[in-house]
C-alpha cells in the first residue's frame, strides 16, 4: 500500500506551505519506502509515498496525462489496466504503471470513469486546466482514506488520519465506493451493485460458481513486478486452494507463468 496526501484549493502557495505538506507526507513514509513525490500547482499539492508494485523502474507518482494538465496520485492496484489501455488507443502512456490509465480515462470519459476500474484504490486527480479535482475510494474501502477541510476552505485528503488531523478544522473517513467532485462540491456513491437492493436473491447457491469466482479473484491479485504487494496473499493462497480441491488444483495453477515467476522469487527470498 502506498501513502497519498493532497491539499486542494489552499489559499497559501508559499514555500512554507510546501514544506509543511512535505512534512505531513513524510508521516506516511512507512506506507511506501521506494519513492517520495510532490507536485504543486498554485495552492494545490499532491504527494505520494510509493511502495512499488507494477513497473518499479518508471511508475513513480504523481502520474500525468500527455500534456501534464491532469495529475493523479494513487494508492492501490488497477487489475484491469491492460484491458483499459486497449480502450485508449489514441493515448500515449509514459509508464507501465497500472495507475497510469487513470489520468487518461478522465481525459477521455470525464468524471464517470471510476466504475470502469477493477481494483482496490484510492486516488486524487487534479485537472490543472480549471483547478477542479476528484477523489475516489474503491468499492468496499480496502484502501484507507480520510478527508478534511481547512479553515480557508481547502480540501485535504490522506491515506491516514495523521496526515491531516493537525491542520484541518474538521475531518472524517472518506466513505468506500464514493467519489468527491469539486465541481458538484460533494460526495456521491459511484458503486451501486445490484445486490445493494433489499430483494432476496432467487439464484440458488452454486459451489462451483463460488469456487471459480474465488480462483479468478486469487489469480488477478497475483499481478505484480515485485515481491512487495502480494506476498502475504501468496502465503495463504496455496493452503486455501488445497482446502478447496486438493493439491492437483494448486499444481495446475502454479504452472501459469506469472505464478511460476512469483513462486521462484518467493523461494529465492
Ligand atoms: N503500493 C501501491 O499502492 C502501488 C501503486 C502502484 N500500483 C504501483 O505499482 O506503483
Amino acid at each position: 500500500m502506498c501513502g497519498i496526501l493532497a491539499v486542494l484549493g489552499c489559499s497559501d502557495d508559499s514555500q512554507a506551505k510546501r514544506v509543511r505538506v512535505l512534512e505531513l507526507s513524510r508521516r506516511l513514509r512507512h506506507r511506501g519506502p521506494d519513492w517520495s513525490g510532490l507536485y504543486q500547482h498554485g495552492g494545490s499539492y499532491l504527494s505520494h509515498q510509493r511502495l512499488a508494485i507494477i513497473d518499479p523502474a518508471s511508475g513513480d507518482q504523481p502520474l500525468f496525462n500527455e500534456d501534464q494538465a491532469i495529475v493523479v496520485t494513487v494508492n492501490g492496484e488497477i487489475y484491469n489496466h491492460e484491458e483499459l489501455r486497449k480502450r485508449l488507443p489514441n493515448h500515449k502512456f509514459r509508464t507501465g504503471s497500472d495507475c497510469d490509465v487513470i489520468a487518461h480515462l478522465y481525459e477521455e470519459y470525464g468524471e464517470n470513469f471510476v466504475d470502469m476500474l477493477d481494483g482496490m484504490f484510492s486516488f486524487v486527480l487534479l485537472d490543472t486546466r480549471d483547478n477542479s479535482f476528484i477523489v475516489a475510494r474503491d468499492a468496499i474501502g480496502i484502501t484507507p482514506l480520510y478527508i478534511g477541510w481547512g479553515l480557508d476552505g481547502s480540501v485535504w485528503i490522506s491515506s491516514e488520519l495523521k496526515g491531516l488531523n493537525d491542520d484541518c478544522e474538521h475531518f472524517e473517513c472518506f466513505p468506500p465506493g464514493h467519489l468527491y467532485s469539486s465541481k458538484s462540491g460533494g460526495l456521491r456513491r459511484w458503486y451501486n451493485p445490484p445486490w445493494f437492493c433489499e430483494a432476496i436473491p432467487s439464484t440458488p447457491y452454486d459451489p462451483l460458481v463460488l469456487r471459480n469466482a474465488f480462483e479468478k479473484a486469487v489469480i488477478k491479485r497475483l499481478m505484480t513486478d515485485t515481491m512487495g504487494g502480494t506476498t502475504p496473499f501468496l502465503l495463504c493462497w496455496p493452503r486455501e486452494l488445497t482446502r478447496f480441491e486438493g493439491c492437483t488444483r494448486s499444481c495446475r495453477l502454479s504452472r501459469e507463468p506469472s505464478t511460476m515467476n512469483f513462486i521462484s522469487r518467493f523461494r529465492m527470498v
